[in-house]
């Protein structure tokens, strides 16, 4: 072996990260790695590539270092068994219980940090009385293309930045209110769903509807549901629908876990005081709340400006890459993630069939 070649092997050794380089070529002074990143999160792959560049230009500044990064990949039996939707892993519900709290923007920002880490994500804005997934990505006035998928005519959903959408809002006139009774309103979904060609996905978002009414029903009794996310302000009206959304969801019919609570417009720092937090709709109200219903607490966003400039300017605020806003979304998702897998390991042996169904979320395990 080259001394160059035993020279990165130690840097690797002391690094502690020769387990995860899964190649290593010397020719001549140039190094190739192969490195194989156990998180999917994008900012772990920057911290690694980060160290690695760092040490090796204070240890070896001859070599010339090329690295290639890769996300290691769900072993098999993770796959989802059982599977309702062919080629769908997850489906995991959006409900808030009051409108306006910001659920339409979580759900956006969840399905950017979903795709960002590497998963194939898809979106069904299920809101039939506001839906505002075609602004927020930027896809106003585009229509689903009709697809023949084994002599059978499916809608293709629309893709913009690599999330597959399908919204009520491509098939009502916005500009007229959307007034569905329960069961017409699930069977649209239903068909947006089942009539689509989704293709492969690892998670499904579907953006619900404020409120916990009969359409709600209708739509988690007839979608197999892996699980549900609740956002709501830290206000007590905010607070009190909420309750009744994670009841809904906790209901002997349904049954669908919840996998927890995002506190959404936590609190407001101006740009000019950022050490400044004026909680404007009250201090950890969906905290407390999500302790009380002993569900998890996925964290907190804060009111940005951005957040909303950029829900309107159809990128949302997700995109950026490591801002604190990013960041935050793509922890409160990697929670959402670990929350799913945690299921699996708590929930009692009776549910643990239907619960294992829940597979394709390993890859946040840390
Ligand atoms: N964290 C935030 N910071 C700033 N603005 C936000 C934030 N979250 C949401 N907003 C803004 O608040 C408004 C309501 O958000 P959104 O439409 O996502 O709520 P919703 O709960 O889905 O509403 P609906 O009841 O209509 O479905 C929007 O203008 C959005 O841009």
């Amino acid at each position: 072996m080259s001394s160059l070649k035993n020279r990165v092997r130690e840097i690797l050794e002391e690094l502690g990260i020769e387990n995860w380089v899964k190649n290593t070529q010397v020719m001549g002074d140039e190094v190739i790695l192969d490195v194989v990143s156990p998180s999917p999160a994008m900012h772990e792959r920057k911290r690694l590539e980060q160290a690695l560049k760092v040490t090796f230009s204070e240890q070896l500044p001859e070599a010339k270092l090329k690295l290639n990064i890769t996300v290691e990949t769900p072993p098999e039996k993770q796959e989802i068994k059982g599977n309702e939707i062919p080629g769908v892993k997850n489906i995991i519900a959006i409900a808030s219980g009051k409108g306006g709290v910001g659920k339409s923007t979580v759900s956006a920002n969840m399905a950017i940090s979903l795709q960002k880490m590497g998963f194939k994500v898809g979106l069904l804005d299920a809101d039939i009385y506001g839906p505002s997934m075609p602004t927020m990505f930027d896809v106003v006035g585009e229509q689903p293309m009709s697809v023949n998928v084994g002599g059978k005519s499916k809608m293709k959903p629309v893709e913009s930045y690599g999330v597959k959408l399908l919204s009520i809002g491509f098939f009502a006139n916005t500009d007229q209110a959307v007034v569905w009774r329960g069961p017409m309103a699930a069977k649209a979904l239903n068909q947006m769903i089942r009539d689509a060609h989704w293709g492969e996905l690892d998670f499904l978002l579907v953006d619900l509807p404020p409120g916990t009414g009969d359409i709600h029903l209708s739509i988690v009794q007839q979608v197999p549901i892996t699980g549900a996310v609740i956002v709501s302000t830290p206000q007590t009206i905010a607070l009190v629908d909420a309750r009744k959304g994670v009841g809904m969801f906790q209901m002997e019919a349904i049954n669908v876990p919840v996998l927890g609570i995002i506190e959404n417009m936590a609190y407001f720092s101006p740009a000019e005081l950022p050490e400044n937090k004026y909680y404007l709709f009250g201090q950890n109200g969906a905290k407390n709340l999500a302790e009380d219903l002993g569900v998890p607490f996925l964290g907190e966003v804060p009111i940005v400006q951005s957040i909303r400039e950029a829900a309107d300017a159809g990128r949302p605020a997700a995109l950026q890459d490591n801002t604190p806003v990013s960041n935050n979304y793509e922890t409160i998702t990697q929670n959402m993630i670990v929350s799913l897998v945690e299921r699996n390991d708590t929930l009692p042996p009776t549910e643990a069939v239907r619960i294992t169904t829940m597979a394709g979320c390993s890859p946040a395990k840390k």
